[in-house]
């Protein structure tokens, strides 16, 4: 069985006369860890939409094992084994921490989400939930309304409701935005310990962090594909220096 998890065969994206994404196609394989980069308005979280249904191409085609994807719904792609954090604007701030996780598990097993009819059905899945928040290092904190926990915490959480879809593959986008540096710590150590059982593309604007967890970085700039290596080589490279403002890379 092939190794390549998700396969983009031309993929292009035109909003209007801009044109987001621009013929990118690269394969990503089982078992990488791959950093996605570039500077703002390059198309990363255009690709990020286009890979997991968010957003249908204007061209081009979308692979996930080999099976085109192209058009599929968000759900549908998920359930296929396609995970993606939203930078934490799926968790249900009123509910417990462990009901967060509650719901996705339900939803994994596809079936229907009524707040008013199955609160009670939700406790069937205390146990499971109550591990994947372990995961996370959110178990101590289980009852906890969401909205109670710090914004990293929240970030976990959001990453124990993507576990909770049983997964193949984690799309991270921009995981540590707004967040500390102790925050960052913690965040990476969970990162690097979900690394060895998960492919994760993770979209990252702070370089430490893609220099930390990446073991090789993408680059777009203007929708294009404009280069791909370890992170040292993508550091050093001169085009990649050009094409952020300042050379900060
Ligand atoms: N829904 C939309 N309608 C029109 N233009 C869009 C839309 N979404 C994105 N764009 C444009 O597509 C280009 C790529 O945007 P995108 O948000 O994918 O970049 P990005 O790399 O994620 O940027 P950032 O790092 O700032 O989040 C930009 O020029 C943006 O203005």
């Amino acid at each position: 069985m092939s190794n390549i998890l998700f396969r983009c065969d031309k993929l292009t994206k035109k909003f209007g006369a801009v044109t987001a994404i621009d013929s990118v196609s690269f394969e990503l394989e089982d078992g990488e860890i791959r950093a996605l980069i570039g500077p703002n308005g390059a198309g990363k979280t255009t690709l990020f939409n286009l890979l997991t249904g968010r957003l249908d191409p204007t061209a081009g085609d979308v692979y996930f094992r080999e099976e085109s994807i192209t058009n599929l719904s968000p759900e549908s792609i998920v359930e296929k084994g396609v995970a993606r954090s939203f930078q934490i604007t799926n968790i249900f701030n009123e509910f417990e921490v462990v009901e967060n996780v509650q719901v996705s598990l339900v939803a994994r097993d596809g079936q229907g989400w009524d707040v008013l009819h199955n609160m009670s059905g939700l406790k069937r899945y205390h146990d499971e939930a109550m591990e994947i928040l372990e995961r996370v290092g959110l178990d101590e904190k289980y009852n906890h309304p969401a909205k109670s926990l710090s914004h990293g915490e929240k970030r976990a959480l959001e990453l124990a409701i993507v576990l909770a879809r049983d997964p193949e593959v984690l799309l991270l986008d921009e995981p540590t935005a707004g967040m500390s540096q102790v925050e960052i710590d913690e965040l990476l150590e969970l990162i690097t310990s979900l690394a060895n059982e998960f492919t994760i593309l993770i979209v990252e604007h702070n370089m430490d962090v893609v220099m930390t967890v990446a073991e090789t970085v993408m680059v777009l700039h203007n929708g294009q594909f404009l280069a791909e290596g370890t992170p040292e080589t993508i550091q050093r490279d001169e085009t990649v220096r050009d094409a952020y403002l300042g050379g900060e890379v």
